[in-house]
């Protein structure tokens, strides 16, 4: 099912020469996180910003669940909506509670739902409500602003996610912590996140599906090992840093790569086992140890996928396409 759907979607600021965002046509699906990557200026935060009405677009039509957004009053689109900006954008004078509580409190919700929605929002971010809820966001550090940033997003159950740079103002141990907390949440609620990035491994790290915007058009919408693997043009190659393979392996999650398990399959116990969220270059490594023809990937001990040596090798032959 497709959960945003743009076309011919694009924007031109008044008094620009130029189109900020150009003809965008590209379907998200529900569930998936998909990543917006490409140089500064190319239209990322002009794009992200027209799916909440915060800009609207000058020609073509977005869809949010089925539903043209231009139908849909601007405020009421927003509460859908979860919006995670950089900065956290947490209001300075309200509690960490009070933040996370703004959209319950505009939906209505009466206040022991929110207080009970606010702790266990705080508890899926790993900030503890006893000592977080009533602090405010200056007595915070980056990282947790971000983190009560992303609660606030989740408060009223949106199933689309905006975030926009999200961790880009963290320092790179926490920014990584945080990447993985997404993952986390993501594998728990599935929501659809839209995710702007300038930072290549975390679009490699965090996507389903990686487009990439070039003078606000989109050069490829494809899975991070299809881009690696299969660059539209140089331009994407080199946006990638497609040339140094064995970093992109590190980044690279198992499941990218492997075929899926036939309904029958087992392994045995002597089979070298690793998880789907492993990276490629931990399977090489396990491979090359073990000297197995195969791995088996795992997801909570079920057998979930096979990956070969081969399968390693297709993802890092590089070749520019047409
Ligand atoms: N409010 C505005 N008025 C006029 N032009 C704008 C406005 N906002 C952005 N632009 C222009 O639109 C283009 C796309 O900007 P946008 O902020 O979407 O790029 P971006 O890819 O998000 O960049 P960055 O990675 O640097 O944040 C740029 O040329 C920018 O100068």
């Amino acid at each position: 099912m497709t959960a945003i759907e743009f076309s011919d979607a694009s924007l031109k600021f008044p008094g620009s020469s130029r189109w900020a965002v150009d003809q965008v046509n590209c379907e998200i699906e529900r569930g998936k996180l998909v990543v917006i990557l490409g140089p500064s200026g190319c239209g990322k935060t002009t794009l992200l910003k027209m799916v909440n009405r915060l800009y609207e677009p000058s020609a073509g039509t977005i869809l949010v669940n089925g539903q043209d957004i231009r139908r849909v009053k601007a405020t009421e689109l927003r509460q859908q909506i979860g919006y995670v900006i950089q900065q956290s954008g947490l209001f300075p004078h309200m509690t960490v509670a009070q933040n996370i509580g703004v959209v319950p409190r505009l939906l209505g919700w009466e206040k022991p739902r929110t207080q009970a929605r606010v702790d266990e929002l705080l508890n899926l971010v790993a900030l503890p409500p006893e000592d977080f809820r009533d602090r405010y966001p200056a007595q915070l550090s980056g990282g947790q602003q971000q983190r009560v940033g992303v609660a606030r997003a989740l408060a009223g159950d949106p199933q689309v996610i905006l975030m926009d740079e999200p961790f880009g103002a963290i320092d790179a141990i926490t920014r990584t912590a945080l990447q993985d907390e997404i993952l986390r949440l993501q594998q728990q609620l599935q929501k659809t996140i839209l995710f702007v990035s300038h930072d290549v491994e975390e679009a490699l790290r965090l996507a389903d599906r990686i487009l990439i915007l070039r003078a606000g058009q989109v050069v490829q919408y494809d899975t991070p090992f299809n881009i690696l693997t299969r660059p539209a043009n140089p331009f994407v190659y080199e946006l990638m840093g497609a040339d140094d393979m064995v970093r992109q392996l590190g980044l690279l999650r198992v499941e990218t790569a492997m075929t899926d398990a036939p309904p029958d399959y087992r392994h045995t116990e002597a089979e070298p086992t690793i998880a789907r969220h492993d990276s490629l270059r931990e399977a090489l490594s396990l491979i090359l140890r073990t000297g197995a023809r195969q791995l088996t990937v795992l997801e909570n001990d079920i057998a979930v996928g096979i990956l070969t040596l081969e399968h390693i090798r297709d993802s890092a032959s590089v070749g520019v396409g047409a």
